[in-house]
């Protein structure tokens, strides 16, 4: 050994180091906090803790109307609108959003956020590939395409009359039922009243399940949508292993298969039909002014955009299968959540009566120059839909590697321990993003504090002055973005979501519940014995507070107006 060197063994070594990596910590700490990093990745945001170990991760708390705001509220506090959660299982790492910027991003680009393949194949298996809810991509480009223009305002004003004639029954039935004073559970007759509306204007068909006809069509649909609104392991296991339906079907596949035939026999004909009676037209060269069906107005569509299409039958059966299912019940449980804000305010219910009976339900244009024009109405419908949206909540998956972009200032990152936040996230292909309707509506940073109450009032302003800056200001509304489609969401909220898959039924949806509630105030007067809360089950359901296994119900207390 040369002489003047120290032999060190490995422990002198480490102390002699020590002060050195202590200070290289210290420095990448501090590069770390003060540089801002521009990009996040989802693993790198807060969260609330646990939900990676349980098989339906942190769903529970936000999917729960009855505790998602209090859940959505403590979130937001401690992580900022951005936080991750889990899924089902430690895999399914997803971003749960209450950032309007971040929301528009992912709704707005449907190449690279869908639907996610599970809930794909678990509805289509029922009710048909190729259904508007559930199409992506090029089916879903041309479906839309072919479909809007049979929503047009022209066309559903037409229909409007359909939904007066069930409105008028709807009422001679509660009165057989309430001559004096009764309780009723209206959600029933609600759900059969909307069924026979959508039957009417969608297909011409009379399902007559208001008065309580098991006719087997609207028997099958039923047995159709019973199957896919609850959830069972096989069910999930159906959904990985596809061949274990196909070969070893379970009572679920089979009723799926038994209602499938009844209605699509049903709707071929219906097809047929309608093909003849538009060829028969085209022959005679009629221009005929009456009001069309849907489907027939559909087909028509179909057959001059896409007169090849091998798969029209299957493509109208999806469509009829969509329209019933996502039409009926989201319309008939809106109604019905206005009833019971109705009951619970009776004072905005006696106003709203007051001003119901200034229109003649009779005159020509009842609707468009009457009914649609009157303010607490559309202040009403506002009001229930911002606080309960049928659709509580959806998903989307990343179908590649993405960069979702924040709202400036990137809010509530510091919360990740950075001293500016970042201006985007980076997302993974196969990870999913929550969208939160009701939470987006009911934002107290948006709507004040009062935000969780039901207050008509709040519209004054919104609705008729500045409507479009003051709805801008707040984050929700689409502006014209250079090179891009802008897409809009109705009233500022997120009730019938936005972007290319936002809800095709909404005007329809609008003009059906303005008229059941115009013809319900005007001869009844409502209120609410019992305590109401929400279940989210597909759709948000009224149930009884303390009487849960007794599922959807909400029971009134219905007296028929005196007219002097
Ligand atoms: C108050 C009633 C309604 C509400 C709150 C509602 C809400 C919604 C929402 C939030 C979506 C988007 C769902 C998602 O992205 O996961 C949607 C889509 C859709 N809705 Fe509605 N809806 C209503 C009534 C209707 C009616 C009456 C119809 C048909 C007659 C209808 C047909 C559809 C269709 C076909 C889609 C899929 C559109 C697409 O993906 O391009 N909805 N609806």
């Amino acid at each position: 050994m040369p002489a003047g060197i120290i032999p060190l063994d490995l422990t002198s070594l480490l102390i002699l180091a020590t002060p050195s990596i202590v200070v290289l910590v210290f420095l990448w700490i501090a590069v770390q906090y003060l540089t801002v990093k521009e990009v996040v990745s989802l693993h790198e945001l807060p969260g609330p803790p646990g939900g990676w170990y349980s098989p339906v991760g942190h769903l529970p708390q936000l999917l729960d109307p009855d505790v998602s705001p209090q859940t959505h509220e403590a979130w937001v506090a401690r992580y900022g609108p951005n936080f991750q959660t889990f899924g089902f299982g430690p895999w399914d790492r997803r971003l749960f959003s209450l950032d309007p910027a971040v929301i528009k991003y992912v709704l707005d680009h449907q190449e690279k956020y869908q639907k996610g393949w599970q809930a794909r194949s678990y509805v289509d298996q029922a009710i048909g590939d190729g259904g508007l809810v559930m199409a992506e991509g090029g089916i879903h480009r041309v479906m839309r395409r072919i479909l809007q223009p049979v929503f047009s305002k022209k066309n559903l004003d037409a229909l409007s009359p359909i939904s007066s004639l069930k409105a008028r029954e709807l009422c001679s039935i509660l009165r057989s039922l309430s001559s004096h004073e009764q309780t009723v559970d209206v959600v029933p007759h609600l759900t059969r009243a909307t069924f026979d509306v959508i039957g009417l204007a969608g297909f011409g068909y009379s399902f007559e399940a208001l008065r309580g006809e098991e006719d087997p069509l609207y028997v099958a649909f039923q047995r159709l949508f019973g199957s896919i609104s609850g959830f069972t392991v096989r069910m999930y296991l159906g959904i990985y292993f596809p061949w274990l339906d196909e070969h070893f079907p379970d009572e679920r596949v089979k009723t799926i298969r038994e209602s499938r035939d009844v209605i699509d026999n049903t709707v071929k004909r219906w097809i047929q039909e309608r093909q003849a009676e538009i060829g028969g037209e085209k022959a005679s060269a009629r221009a005929d002014n009456s009001p069309k069906d849907l489907l027939t107005l559909m087909i028509q569509e179909i057959v001059s955009t896409a007169p090849k299409t091998a798969m029209v039958d299957d493509l109208v059966i999806a469509q009829v299968n969509t329209f019933l299912m996502a039409g009926s019940e989201t319309t008939s449980l809106t109604i019905a959540w206005a009833l019971y804000y109705l009951s619970t305010h009776p004072n905005v219910q006696s106003a709203l009566r007051e001003e119901c009976l200034a229109i003649d339900p009779d005159a020509p244009n009842a609707f468009v120059e009457g009914i649609d024009r009157l303010a607490l109405l559309e202040k009403v419908v506002r009001e229930t839909l911002r606080l309960t949206p049928a659709v509580h909540s959806t998903f989307r998956q990343a179908v590649e590697d993405d960069i979702i972009p924040l709202s400036p200032p990137a809010m509530g990152l510091e919360a990740a321990g950075r001293r500016q936040g970042p201006t985007g996230i980076s997302i993974r292909k196969g990870q999913y993003v929550h969208v939160p309707f009701e939470g987006l509506n009911t934002l107290k940073s948006v709507w004040g504090e009062d935000a969780h109450e039901f207050r008509p009032a709040r519209w004054d302003r919104l609705m008729f002055s500045d409507r479009d800056a003051e709805c801008e200001k707040r984050g929700l509304f689409g502006k014209e973005e250079k090179g891009r489609t802008a897409w809009k969401t109705w009233a500022g909220l997120m009730s019938f979501s936005t972007g290319p898959k936002a809800c095709v039924g909404m005007r329809f949806a609008l003009i059906e519940i303005k008229i059941f509630l115009f013809h319900l105030v005007r001869e009844f007067e409502f209120s609410c014995p019992k305590p109401i809360v929400k279940r989210n089950a597909m759709v948000v359901r009224p149930i009884v507070d303390g009487e849960n296994e007794k599922g959807q119900q909400l029971p009134l207390l219905i007296r028929p107006v005196e007219r002097h």
